[in-house]
């Protein structure tokens, strides 16, 4: 078998201060391969944050971080800074839950997709921009070349998400880490949004780990899904939705929206229309 992308083996985190250590993340273990997508699932404060960060590296000052996280079979403890930078900036690709918190609002739209390119990689500025625009048309941002003399404010949070995703395959990542990226947006453009993950992500081949609270869109954009209670998974496989057995996640599928409203916020995809014509069966009987 070939060797996951993404191997992350009994993660700790602990924050250690001067009176106490609080264990946050109690041996986190769980494989993600090439092109496949797993959901990490589990309420506000179970640790779906906490274990992006860590293997991204970024947790905070005065955490401490046990246990292996590998991609691609490197050690992503023992990458030194360099290495780390271009983990970070090229290997994965993360699109967080509030694109205006991730952009800088003086710079235009296209000062911030154009950056990384004309800075690391000597890519020339107007090649960069054919770039920028051609990928902002592939993520379905109309009249591209306007965007990209506009400024963040100037867009709304679906169309801002969008440049962020724009600015993710720019970089051509092997992962895309995406934690809540619908959750700050309105109900029409979070099913877009996902959609275009999704499409991009299939056409692409990427690997994905979704973050989210929403058993049910996880589990129509992934291949599988891993459960997290407490700093812990405590559930995993590719049949966690239709045959859960940890008590936790039959409490978390209890506690899904009316069928309505999954309705609406699924994205309409070609291998969710199955999903679709279930859930308005069920919700015409
Ligand atoms: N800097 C910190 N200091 C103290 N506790 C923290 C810190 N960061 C996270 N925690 C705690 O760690 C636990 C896990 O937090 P985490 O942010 O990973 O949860 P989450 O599942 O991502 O929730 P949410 O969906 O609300 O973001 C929570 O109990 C949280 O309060």
């Amino acid at each position: 078998m070939s060797q996951p992308l993404l191997e992350v083996d009994d993660l700790r985190a602990s924050l250690v201060t001067k009176y106490r250590r609080l264990d946050l993340l109690n041996g986190v273990s769980f494989t993600l391969d090439r092109g496949e997508a797993i959901g990490l699932v589990g309420e506000s404060g179970s640790g779906k944050s906490l274990t992006t960060r860590a293997i991204m590296r970024m947790l905070a000052k005065g955490f401490r971080t046990e246990g292996d996280i590998r991609f691609g079979g490197e050690s992503v403890l023992g990458m030194n800074r360099e290495r780390l930078r271009r983990f970070r900036g090229t290997d994965v690709g993360i699109i967080f839950q509030d694109p205006r918190a991730h952009v800088n609002p003086v710079h235009t739209v296209g000062d911030f997709l154009t950056e990384a390119l004309v800075r690391e990689r000597g890519v020339s500025r107007d090649a960069a921009e054919r770039r920028a625009v051609q990928m902002l048309d592939e993520v379905g941002v109309r009249h591209a070349e306007r965007r990209l003399k506009q400024y963040p404010h100037e867009l709304s949070g679906g169309l801002l998400q969008r440049v962020m995703i724009a600015s993710v395959l720019l970089a051509e990542p092997q992962l895309i880490l995406a934690d809540e990226p619908t959750t700050a947006l309105d109900v029409t453009a979070q099913s877009d949004v996902m959609a275009i993950i999704e499409e991009q992500r299939r056409a692409r081949g990427l690997s994905l780990l979704f973050i989210t609270h929403d058993l049910e869109l996880a589990n129509a954009c992934c291949d599988r899904l891993a459960v997290m209670y407490a700093g812990e998974i405590v559930e995993q496989g590719a049949h966690v939705y239709d045959a859960p057995t940890h008590p936790y996640t039959k409490e978390l599928m209890g506690a899904r929206p009316s069928i309505d409203e999954r309705l609406d916020r699924l994205p309409v995809l070609e291998y969710n229309l199955e999903i679709h014509e279930e859930l308005k069966a069920r919700a015409q009987a």
